[in-house]
């Protein structure tokens, strides 16, 4: 999980309030309000059609929305020429043409800025630079990610939108996916983190907004999202016929037992559930099997404020 975050309060680098959207009769978004501080990684997180692409398509000035946002003072929808220059997106492979090679694709973004980086330390930075006349559709999947950050980074952006990174990578890919966004923070530029994986947004964000349905159902840091959360946290072991439970439900540190699918689970917010479970059942003559611990996470505030699982919704 992240560290507590150091950004700057005072100076939202994004205001968003009322934030609503219709495509026809479907109410997209509806009625959103966040702020994005500066340096943070800010997650908008949410299941499949929750409307986070069209949040941050809002904020980035494409297309008609209700409501005010300002993006480092600027308006989105009058200005957005000039905030174009000042953020950067990443793109999705199908938005590239495969056939361009690394610096023929640089040369093209670079059109649509004022000002850019120089492309050598850009490409050194992230590790691209032996592949500068090697084709788009020729890099591997790391080297495509990379490609995509070095292009949002492009103009030397001030906020940089991230979309579904890490959608269809294998874990280890997303790790390292995990790592070039916190590098992106390291050198100071704010990132808009947007994904359906509540993991990621648990292990990358300082703040998150989780969006359901059109509606903002949470925003907080991981941290404080997870300690409001009345579930507390759980310890879960295999279920045998002679294990006698009495003790463990008359233990202060268990408020709940429960027998189901062969496997007991008994949850508590309390720090000794754990030790205080094993002690109890230590003297039986069934010993504990599988024993392990369930700790709560993003998915459980999720489902706590909705009502759902984050898969039975949109999928
Ligand atoms: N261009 C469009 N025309 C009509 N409806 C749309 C359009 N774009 C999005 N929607 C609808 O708006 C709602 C929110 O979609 P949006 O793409 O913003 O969600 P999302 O959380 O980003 O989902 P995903 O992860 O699938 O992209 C959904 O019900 C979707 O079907």
């Amino acid at each position: 999980m992240s560290e507590p975050s150091t950004q700057d309060e005072s100076n939202p680098v994004i205001t968003v309030e009322g934030l609503t959207k219709h495509y026809g009769d479907v109410l997209a978004v509806d009625d959103v309000s966040f702020a994005v501080r500066e340096g943070e990684i800010f997650g908008v997180v949410g299941p499949n059609g929750s409307g986070k692409t069209t949040t941050v398509e809002s904020v980035m000035g494409l297309g008609p929305f209700e409501g005010e946002v300002r993006v480092l003072g600027l308006d989105p929808r009058r200005e957005r020429t000039a905030l174009a220059q000042r953020i950067g997106m990443q793109l999705q492979a199908a938005e590239l043409p495969a056939r361009l090679t690394v610096l023929e694709l640089l040369d093209l973004f670079s059109t649509f800025y004022d000002e850019t980086v120089a492309y050598e330390p850009l490409l050194e930075m992230w590790g691209i630079d032996d592949e500068r006349h090697s084709r788009f559709e020729a890099l591997s999947g790391g080297q495509q990610q990379r490609l995509f950050i070095a292009l949002a980074l492009l103009n030397d952006p001030e906020v940089v939108f991230v979309d579904e990174l890490t959608t269809g990578l294998d874990p280890e890919a997303r790790e390292a996916a995990w790592r070039l966004v916190e590098r992106i923070r390291e050198e100071g530029t704010t990132v808009v983190l947007v994904t359906h994986y509540m993991a990621e947004a648990e292990t990358l964000c300082d703040r998150v907004a989780i969006l359901d349905d059109g509606d903002l159902v949470a925003l907080d840091t991981p941290r404080d999202l997870l300690a409001d959360l009345d579930a507390g946290r759980g310890v879960v072991f295999d279920d045998h016929p002679d294990l006698d439970l009495d003790g463990v439900r008359g233990l202060e540190a268990v408020e709940r037992v429960e027998r189901a699918d062969g496997v007991v689970r008994a949850f508590g917010a309390a720090d000794d559930l754990v030790s205080s479970v094993v002690l109890e059942l230590e003297g039986q003559a069934t010993p504990l099997r599988n024993l392990r611990t369930l700790q709560p996470d993003l998915a459980d505030v999720f489902m706590e404020r909705t009502g759902r699982t984050e898969e039975a919704h949109g999928r």
